[in-house]
């Protein structure tokens, strides 16, 4: 693991690097390129999904990287249209052949399912707690879950999920969800943590960033990493890669942390799907 980035103790006694690559939106082509890339630039975590059809990529590059598979910190998610199961222990089988490993450090569920769609998640659940125990999968978790799915999954499962990973960004701090997930001892993942750029030219932001000698984006990666969150921001840009790694030799005060904190725009400031009110399922 890279010695740059703190590594989180996750609920199974297992460590996350705090900072990751995310390739969500990376084109399959483009993949191994921009994972070779963070690679080079020193990422050892890499966040991917079944959903983003990138998973070769991801394994491509962490073979030719020549690095040990241990170096490495693998996540990928469980798509949507495989909660059942015999489709979930599928597709799982798949996913360890794209990354070219025999085991994966994080799998997630990567979003519950309306009601309307087979397979209750907590019966899907119960299919990654088999692959817990099997050591092909180090860790599990869950992806878009909220307090009421989190509640059944106390309720009705043995295995607690590592963590749960949200969109969380200055515009969405979803602090309320956090704090469950904490009092859980379940690790808060911030997906989209600059909004997918939509942050990034707030003036309060834009003020931080220039106090500080830093850009808008490493300052909010920044806020992420002193609130405890995992982060793994995306970019297929070089530059950007490397700026969103660059955020250890500097902190930011209270002041400015509250002021960040204080763009909240609670459900305003969501980029993606609500899972508490969707009533459909993004597709690949
Ligand atoms: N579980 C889930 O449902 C979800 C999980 N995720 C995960 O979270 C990861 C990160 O979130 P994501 O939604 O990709 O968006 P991010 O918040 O990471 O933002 C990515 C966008 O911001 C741009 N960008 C990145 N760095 C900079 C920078 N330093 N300065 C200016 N612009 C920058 C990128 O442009 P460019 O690439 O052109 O450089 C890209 O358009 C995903 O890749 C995925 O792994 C994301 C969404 C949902
Ligand atoms: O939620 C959405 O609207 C999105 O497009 C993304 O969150 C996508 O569905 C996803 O889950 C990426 O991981």
């Amino acid at each position: 693991m890279s010695s740059a980035v703190p590594d989180i103790t996750l609920n199974d006694g297992r460590t996350i690097p705090q900072l990751g690559f995310g390739v969500f939106q990376v084109p399959p082509a483009e993949t191994q390129k921009a994972v070779e890339t963070a690679i080079e630039i020193g990422y050892r975590h890499i966040d991917t999904a079944q959903m983003y059809g990138n998973e070769a990529g991801v394994g491509a590059a962490v073979a030719a990287s020549g690095l040990n598979r241990d170096e490495f910190f693998l996540t990928s998610k469980l798509n949507n249209g495989f909660h059942l199961p015999d489709d979930a222990r599928r597709s799982f089988d798949e996913t360890l052949k794209a990354l070219g490993t025999d085991h994966i450090d994080l799998f997630l569920i990567h979003w519950p399912l309306p009601g309307r769609y087979n397979g209750d998640f907590v019966q899907t659940w119960n299919t990654l707690e088999e692959f817990y125990r099997d050591g092909r999968a180090r860790s599990i978790g869950v992806s878009n879950f909220t307090q009421h799915h989190l509640g059944r999954l106390r309720a009705e499962t043995q295995v607690r999920p590592a963590v749960n990973q949200i969109e969380v960004h200055p515009y969405l701090t979803n602090d309320d969800l956090r704090t469950y997930n904490t009092e859980n001892e379940i690790a808060n993942e911030a997906y989209s943590p600059i909004a997918q750029g939509e942050v990034l030219g707030d003036p309060v932001i834009v003020d931080i960033a220039r106090q500080a000698g830093k850009s808008p984006a490493q300052v909010v990666l920044r806020w992420h990493i002193q609130r405890g969150d995992i982060i793994f921001p995306k970019s297929k840009t070089a530059d950007r890669v490397r700026e969103n790694f660059e955020i250890f030799d500097f902190e930011l005060d209270g002041s400015a942390m509250a002021s960040i904190t204080s763009l909240d725009r609670g459900e305003k400031g969501r980029t993606g799907a609500n899972p508490d009110t969707m009533n459909w399922i993004p597709e690949n």
